[in-house]
């Protein structure tokens, strides 16, 4: 079992996102949110598991700056952001190098430059000598892996995953969750991820907040002590299991 430190030690005042006493209704009067805070600083890689309609994906819609806030504040300290969405939403006429380009050609590096970026990134991703194959000959895990070398292309201090791995098969899931805690041990980016798994939460996370029932709210913040990278085997580690049962027992406790 790797050691009880995490391997990224948030820096004491160095926030990357920060929710204070965060509100949001919507004009149809469904309240999403009520009062919620956190702070992600940078190497926390942070977790947000809670029953469905809670408000989680408002909660990253929220820190990502699609939505407005109704109450509270938020600020961001993140010269790029990444959002990571449960599809992977490839341009399918573009190739997969073509797809990883697009934002710094958006952005105008030029192209020698986001060629190189673009390959490294999917290098990254464990999709070298595929760059030229089109998502529709990709299976699902290589589309995400191809999402996920897009949002690294962009050198992310936040990245924001919106269930990214719910639409994947068991052992495709696993394996990406294995590939995601590594990247993230390697960039060191500042991650807020929306997941219906307490595993993958448990597995992932630096630390994990579990939400209450809409209007959702923190109800738990549980840190999480293992090092990365992770070996997929902690998930077999009674420890895993105890840590990943008080999760649940707060999820069942406010669902
Ligand atoms: N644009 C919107 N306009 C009105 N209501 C909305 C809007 N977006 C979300 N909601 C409502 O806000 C609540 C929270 O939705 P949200 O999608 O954030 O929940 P969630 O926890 O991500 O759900 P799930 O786990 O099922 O994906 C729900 O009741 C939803 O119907």
């Amino acid at each position: 079992m790797a050691a009880t430190a995490p391997v990224h030690p948030p820096v004491a005042g160095e926030q990357t996102l920060v929710l204070d006493g965060v509100d949001k209704t919507f004009d149809t009067g469904t309240a999403a949110l009520t009062d919620v805070s956190l702070t992600i600083a940078p190497g926390e890689f942070v977790s947000v598991v809670g029953p469905s309609g809670c408000g989680k994906s408002t909660l990253l819609r929220l820190a990502s700056g699609l939505e407005k806030v109704t109450g509270g504040g938020i600020t961001v300290d993140a010269s790029a952001t990444s959002y990571v969405f449960q599809e992977p939403t490839l341009l399918e006429w573009r190739s997969a190098q073509r797809n990883v380009e697009l934002v710094p050609e958006l952005r105008g590096v030029p192209a020698a430059e986001r060629r190189e970026r673009a390959a490294q990134a999917l290098a990254l991703v464990g999709l070298e000598g595929f760059e030229r194959q089109h998502p529709r000959a990709l299976s699902g895990g290589m589309r995400m892996r191809v999402s996920i070398a897009r949002a690294l292309v962009a050198e992310p201090d936040l990245a924001l995953f919106d269930e990214p791995f719910g639409a994947l098969d068991e052992i495709t899931r696993l394996k990406m969750q294995t590939e995601l805690q590594r990247l993230f041990a390697l960039k060191q980016f500042a991650g807020l991820f929306i997941t219906h798994s307490v595993s993958e939460a448990v597995y992932l996370s630096t630390r994990v907040l579990v939400m209450s029932g809409r209007p959702g709210r923190i109800v738990a913040d549980v840190p999480i002590p293992w090092s990365y990278p992770r070996p997929p085997e902690l998930r077999y580690e009674p420890e895993f299991g105890e840590i990943a049962g008080a999760v649940s027992a707060a999820l069942g406790e406010h669902s």
